[in-house]
């Protein structure tokens, strides 16, 4: 079967079709408009522990690539700011474009980054992250916007990685990373009830978006998009455009 993707005949626009939640109520990404977004004093400061050795593993899933990290302990974990109790980190990801003109899913005052970080987290009052991917306060994902700028040495490691990864499904090992080498200086944030932004869309997801972004060479985003959709042996297919674009904020503040 032709499973769902970015190009014309499987993209954004078609996931509807398999997944009806894509018209549901809180679906992410959404634009932000920073004056329209309400300020709340209760809100807390984000705590981001990480180990480094949780870090696995490093795929190529077809969409975007991923690193995995060992999520059987409270070893990195995403607490405080608007969320409850402890989410543990399951994986984080980008996405972006074929330019640098467009990538980023979130986009502030309509204006689109060119890639963001995605770091997955899940709500560990569940028994597993697949449990918790089904429920309404089961992940906590924290955006972070790649601004093209300077090259950004932190980055280095992951992109070294991609020449093992080309084609789908291919994955290899990622040891020993601290992905709090990754984030702004501040951790200031917007945050919304939102979805996954690829299928299945679970509306699962406490958006976390950092207001700082980090800095990233177009020579560094080449290598992003040096990356196939494909696996070995079919036509080659840059994987590049790999955002779905804002959705509707319906019945939603920030
Ligand atoms: C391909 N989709 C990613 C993989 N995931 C996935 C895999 C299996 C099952 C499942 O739900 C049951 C979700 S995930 O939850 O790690 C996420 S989060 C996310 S994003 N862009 O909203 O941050 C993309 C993906
Ligand atoms: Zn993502």
């Amino acid at each position: 079967s032709h499973g769902w993707g970015y190009g014309p005949t499987n993209g954004p626009h078609k996931w509807v079709e398999d997944f009806a939640v894509a018209d549901g109520p809180r679906q992410s990404p959404i634009n932000i408009v920073p004056k329209e977004a309400q300020y709340d004093s209760s809100l807390k400061g984000l705590k981001l522990k990480y180990d480094p050795s949780d870090a696995k593993t490093i795929l190529n899933n077809g969409h975007s690539f991923q690193v995995d990290f060992v999520d059987d302990r409270d070893s990195s974990t995403l607490t405080r700011g608007p969320i409850s109790g402890t989410y543990r980190l399951r994986q984080f990801h980008f996405h972006w474009g074929a330019s640098d003109d467009r990538g980023s899913e979130h986009t502030v005052n309509g204006i689109k980054f060119p890639c963001e970080l995605h770091l997955v987290h899940w709500n560990t009052k569940y028994p597993s992250f697949k449990e918790a991917a089904g429920q309404p306060d089961g992940l906590a994902v924290v955006g972070v916007f790649l601004k093209a700028g300077a090259a950004n040495p932190r980055l280095q490691k992951v992109l070294d990685a991609l020449d093992a990864i080309e084609t789908k499904g291919k994955q290899t090992t990622f040891d020993n990373f601290d992905a709090k080498t990754l984030l702004p200086g501040s951790l200031d944030y917007w945050t919304y009830d939102g979805s996954l932004t690829t299928p299945p869309l679970l509306e699962s997801v406490t958006w976390i978006v950092l207001r700082e972004p980090i800095s990233v060479s177009s020579a560094q985003m080449t290598k992003f998009r040096s990356l196939l959709f494909t696996g070995d042996g079919e036509d080659p297919c840059c994987m590049v455009d790999n955002f779905r674009p804002p959705q509707p904020l319906k019945d939603r503040v920030q």
